[in-house]
């Protein structure tokens, strides 16, 4: 496949940190962002902390799909929280070309459907990058020297040249990312280490916290189980991982995960897609979830 433009909607941490590195390697990149953190990022650039240090990213920025320049050959990568896809949607919808390809680099497994319900070309990310985006202007890289691991694949099954492009083009910017055909049983494990995550921002460390992890972790084995959804298992997920993704000593300040930081923020969470994805799946298959529906109870 030949080179393509990419447009980053909801440049926030994950978005901000792809989006500036894709940047910096010379592939065509436009972010799109809103309010205060769209102005700093048109005045100053887009601000990338790292462990090297803070440097400003002079990525082009847009307002939304209508402040775009189309091309045949731009792929979206949708980077904005769970509960913002559907107005990104309807925004894609009204000025993108019909045929792009959106690539869903968010947690969760909900927003894929839902992407392909108004784009036939559809893909999927297991987006482990740990990153955060509290100030209007700048995006924080929290591990180092490899920012995350993205590996991409056909929604909902399969790889083709998109795929390896894709791919491709995240190696070049530094990041690990190989195509997979099986992405989705790679998010749906994703889903399950966030779910657990969601322990750890509702309760402090102890046998509490540990109880209630171990509890959401068999309910969602179950519910995933009962639904005949593949997964790939914590052991094939410890092996991607391995040692890349060292957190950087010096933010060691946050620790907390992606949810947390919108609580930090005020702002609403993505919890229905998290953990209550797996409430969900239980009513839907038969398996009770109580562990699950307290922490999506008291996170809500
Ligand atoms: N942060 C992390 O460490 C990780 C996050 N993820 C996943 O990545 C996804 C993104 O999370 P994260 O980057 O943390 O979220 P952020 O809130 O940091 O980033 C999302 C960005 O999109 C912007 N946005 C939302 N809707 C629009 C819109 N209609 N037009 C323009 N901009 C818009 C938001 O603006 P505003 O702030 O104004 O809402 C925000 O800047 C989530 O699914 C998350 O679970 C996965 C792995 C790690
Ligand atoms: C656990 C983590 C940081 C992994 O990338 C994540 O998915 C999140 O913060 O939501």
């Amino acid at each position: 496949m030949a080179p393509v433009r990419y447009v980053v909607y909801g440049a926030g941490a994950v978005g901000g940190v792809i989006g500036a590195h894709l940047h910096l390697v010379g592939l065509p990149t436009t972010l799109v962002a809103r309010g205060a953190h769209l102005d700093r990022v048109r005045a100053d650039g887009l601000v990338l902390d790292t462990d090297d240090g803070r440097r400003a990213v002079a990525v082009p920025a847009a307002a939304g799909a209508a402040d775009v320049a189309w091309t045949d050959d731009t792929v979206v990568l949708l980077t904005v929280k769970s509960h913002q896809t559907d107005a990104a949607l309807d925004d894609l919808v009204a000025h993108a070309p019909p045929g792009a390809v959106v690539v869903v680099a968010q947690n969760g497994v909900a927003n894929e459907a839902a992407v392909l319900r108004r784009f036939a070309r559809t893909y999927a990310v297991c987006v482990m990058l740990p990153a955060l985006h509290l100030e209007p202007g700048v995006v924080v890289q929290k591990c180092w020297p490899t920012p995350g691991i993205l590996d991409v694949g056909r929604f909902p099954s399969g790889s083709d040249d998109v795929a390896d492009r894709v791919a491709a083009d995240l190696r070049t910017a530094g990041f690990e990312s190989v195509a997979r055909p099986d992405i989705m049983a790679w998010k749906h494990r994703k889903l399950l280490v966030n779910a657990v995550g969601d322990v750890s921002t509702l309760l402090p460390t102890g046998p509490e916290a540990d109880q209630l992890a171990a509890a959401v972790l068999a309910e969602g084995e179950a519910a995933l189980a009962a639904a005949g959804i593949p997964v790939v298992t914590a052991e094939q997920d410890d092996v991607r991982r391995g040692d890349v993704l060292r957190p950087r000593v010096d933010i060691a300040d946050f620790r907390g995960n992606s949810l947390a930081q919108s609580i930090t923020r005020g702002l609403p969470t993505e919890i229905d897609y998290r953990v209550g994805e797996i409430v969900l799946l239980g009513r839907l298959h038969g398996v009770a979830t109580p562990a699950s529906e307290r922490v999506l109870r008291e996170l809500k």
